[in-house]
């Protein structure tokens, strides 16, 4: 692809609009040759879930279109707690947890974007390089003196928290004006002019714009995606017992392909053009199967989402453990295992495994009869697995009828 390809209709095309500062503008710079664009993440946690997936794909989608993807680590912000639309302050992070998530977090770009030194390759950066060093009363005179509280203040990401007066400490209220400066820097030492995120940073990305324009008089443009909710109304990523972590060891490549296979209907089209590189008129022709067919279109999605994350042969494997799982009910060597010491209770299994989040979870499953126990029903919380119920090895724990967990003897 080249740089001429609109980036902003193909990416419009795949879900991946909803807002744009000045569509126009910004188009006619995209066709002019290529454009930096950045993403910021912040290291809250030491993966990222599916959520931050939508980023990522429009990150990939900059590079696919000749433009040149910026990777921008929040190891300074994630300091400060970004308060946009979050009901308390973030829990602050020790510098020590910050680096261990920092670690855990690039991992997962690797796999969809190639980094390098060409004019679209990614780069990644590291906001604590300029923010750490940053001075409390110049940065105030220089930064400080082009954000009007008054605006700040009528910000939806905020809002709502005033509103309700719950508290916003004057460190969150800070964040807006670091994320500004962020793409101040970034269009000074790498020429971004775009910063793209979920629409919950919308007020960040537009204050960074305007800050760009007055101080250096450049050019700066902002998108932000929808915030990705499924069929049901739930955000994307979450599940009964968690997020949907991208790294293999918080969840394992046959889960992930799980989690797409059990898409809703009414969301298959719609995560087939987010979340794959299918081109559009075979996402429109799988998206408009109905009945048994779109399983087969649920399958494609599972598989493809899942190569572009822990490639090719993991997603093959994947589909082909759930073919023998469901097709033919047998447990396959390469569904996600656990050593424990036998007898143990299958309330705490499930817990230790991160099938359940709480034992009071997996009663309550119990109770309702979605846990199986080689595909019988456990039928009692106080249920123990013991070393009776191996088969050539170990047992098969299902919850429901799509999630299984091998469990072992632990040497
Ligand atoms: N469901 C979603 N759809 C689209 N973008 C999302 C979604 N969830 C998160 N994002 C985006 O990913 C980035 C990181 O989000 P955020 O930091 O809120 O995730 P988080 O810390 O895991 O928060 P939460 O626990 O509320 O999900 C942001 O740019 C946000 O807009
Ligand atoms: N505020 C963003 C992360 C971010 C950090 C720094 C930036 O410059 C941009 C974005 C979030 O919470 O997801």
């Amino acid at each position: 692809m080249t740089a001429t390809e609109d980036f902003l209709a193909i990416a419009r095309e795949r879900g991946f609009i909803h807002q744009v500062t000045d569509a126009e503008a910004l188009s006619a710079r995209l066709r002019a040759g290529p454009v930096a664009g950045y993403i910021g993440f912040d290291a809250t946690a030491d993966s990222l879930h599916v959520g931050s997936l939508v980023q990522i794909m429009l990150l990939r989608l900059m590079q696919r279109t000749g433009h040149k993807p910026v990777v921008l680590m929040g190891g300074g912000t994630t300091k400060v707690g970004d308060p946009s639309f979050r009901d308390e302050a973030r829990p602050l992070l020790t510098d020590a947890q910050i680096e261990v998530n920092k670690a855990g977090i690039l991992r997962a770009f690797r796999s969809f974007l190639h980094f390098g030194e060409g004019p679209s390759d990614a780069i990644m950066l590291d906001n604590a390089e300029w923010l750490d060093r940053l001075e409390y009363v110049p940065f105030l005179r220089d930064i400080g003196r082009h954000f009007s509280v008054n605006r700040m203040l009528s910000m939806d990401s905020v809002k709502l928290r005033l509103e309700r007066e719950q508290n916003l400490s004057f460190l969150e209220f800070n964040y807006m004006l670091l994320q500004s400066y962020d793409f101040l820097e970034l269009s000074r030492r790498h020429g971004v002019a775009l910063q793209a995120g979920g629409s919950d940073q919308w007020g960040n990305i537009i204050m960074g714009a305007d800050l760009v324009r007055r101080v250096d008089g450049k050019e700066a443009f902002g998108v932000t995606t929808p915030l990705i909710t499924t069929a049901s109304g739930a955000k994307m990523g979450k599940t009964a017992s968690g997020a949907v972590w991208l790294n293999a060891d918080r969840f394992a490549p046959y889960d992930y392909w799980q989690f797409w296979r059990n898409t809703e209907d009414a969301d298959v089209g719609r995560f087939l053009g987010l979340f794959t590189d299918l081109p559009m008129p075979e996402v429109a022709r799988l998206g408009a199967l109905a009945g048994a067919e779109i399983n087969e279109a649920k399958k494609i999605l599972a598989t493809e989402a899942t190569a572009l994350l822990h490639g090719r042969e993991a997603a093959g494997t994947a589909a082909e453990t759930a073919r023998r799982a469901f097709e033919q009910g047998e447990a396959a060597e390469t569904l996600p295992s656990h050593d424990a010491a036998l007898p143990a209770p299958v309330v705490d299994l499930l817990v230790a495994a991160g099938f359940c989040a709480s034992k009071g979870e997996a009663r309550r499953l119990i109770a309702q009869g979605g846990i199986r126990l080689n595909d019988a029903a456990v039928g009692d919380a106080a249920q123990l697995l013991t070393a009776g119920d191996l088969r050539d090895g170990a047992a098969k724990l299902s919850l429901g009828r799509k999630r299984h967990l091998l469990v072992r003897q632990a040497p």
